[in-house]
């Protein structure tokens, strides 16, 4: 079983993900943001740094994807924080849209995406998280990474913009949408339990 949450920055992916692995026992799959050798940057200079980044994040997302295959194929239980769908429909999709990134940039980037994704298989379930601005820029601060202070309100909007879109397409399997902005996990057990219970009721029809 496969699990993987998605999500605007700051919505509450990890924390999410985090419990929810704990809860079932499951193998929980981080995004590699500490060790990113491009984040830092690109958050100073977006065209500078956009193609670089994108290139890392697609390699490492690919790279645990391989992964959570293998882990799968021994009937082992995985929760992801984030997808290779967010990478290239999210991210990179609005860096072109927004001019940061240049159309060859993008084209050769969509290429590697395309050679990719034929080897990826969806997650039994996709879990989005949908979060208001307020949200996102509250837990944003309350999370406090130094280089996210720089984060435009316009860029969460386009995030979230692109977020809604693809969702309403998604067609790749089961796909639960769960409105954030007024549970609080990290406090209160009983919103945990809401969130499980739509989980099981969508995966196994329970409830
Ligand atoms: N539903 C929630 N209610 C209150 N605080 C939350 C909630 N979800 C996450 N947080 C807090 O918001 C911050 C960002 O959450 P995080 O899980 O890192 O988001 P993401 O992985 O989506 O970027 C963290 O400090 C976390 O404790
Ligand atoms: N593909 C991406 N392009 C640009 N920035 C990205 C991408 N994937 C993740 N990020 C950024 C957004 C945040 O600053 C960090 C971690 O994401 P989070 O949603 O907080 O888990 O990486």
């Amino acid at each position: 079983m496969h699990i993987a949450i998605v999500g605007n920055i700051g919505a509450g992916k990890t924390t999410l993900a985090n419990k929810l692995a704990h809860h079932f026992n499951w193998e929980v799959f981080l995004e590699d943001v500490d060790h990113n050798p491009y984040l830092k940057d690109f958050y100073d200079d977006m065209p500078r740094w956009a193609f670089h980044l994108q290139v890392y994040f697609l390699n490492s997302r690919f790279r645990q994807t391989q992964r959570i295959k293998e882990l799968q194929q021994a009937s082992k239980g995985v929760i992801q924080d984030r997808t290779i769908y967010e990478d290239a429909h999210i991210f990179a999709a609005n860096l072109h849209q927004s001019s940061l990134m240049a159309e060859r940039d993008y084209l050769n980037y969509l290429g590697l995406f395309e050679s990719m994704i034929s080897m990826v298989e969806p997650p039994d379930l996709l879990l989005y998280l949908r979060a208001d601005l307020p949200k996102l820029v509250s837990q944003i601060e309350k999370r406090n990474r130094d280089y996210e202070n720089n984060i435009k309100i316009e860029y969460l909007r386009n995030l979230n913009e692109h977020y809604e879109h693809w969702i309403s397409n998604y067609k790749h399997g089961k796909l639960l949408i769960v409105d954030v902005n007024n549970l609080d996990y990290v406090h209160n057990p009983e919103d945990l339990s809401v969130i499980i219970e739509k989980i099981n009721s969508t995966l196994f029809g329970l409830f």
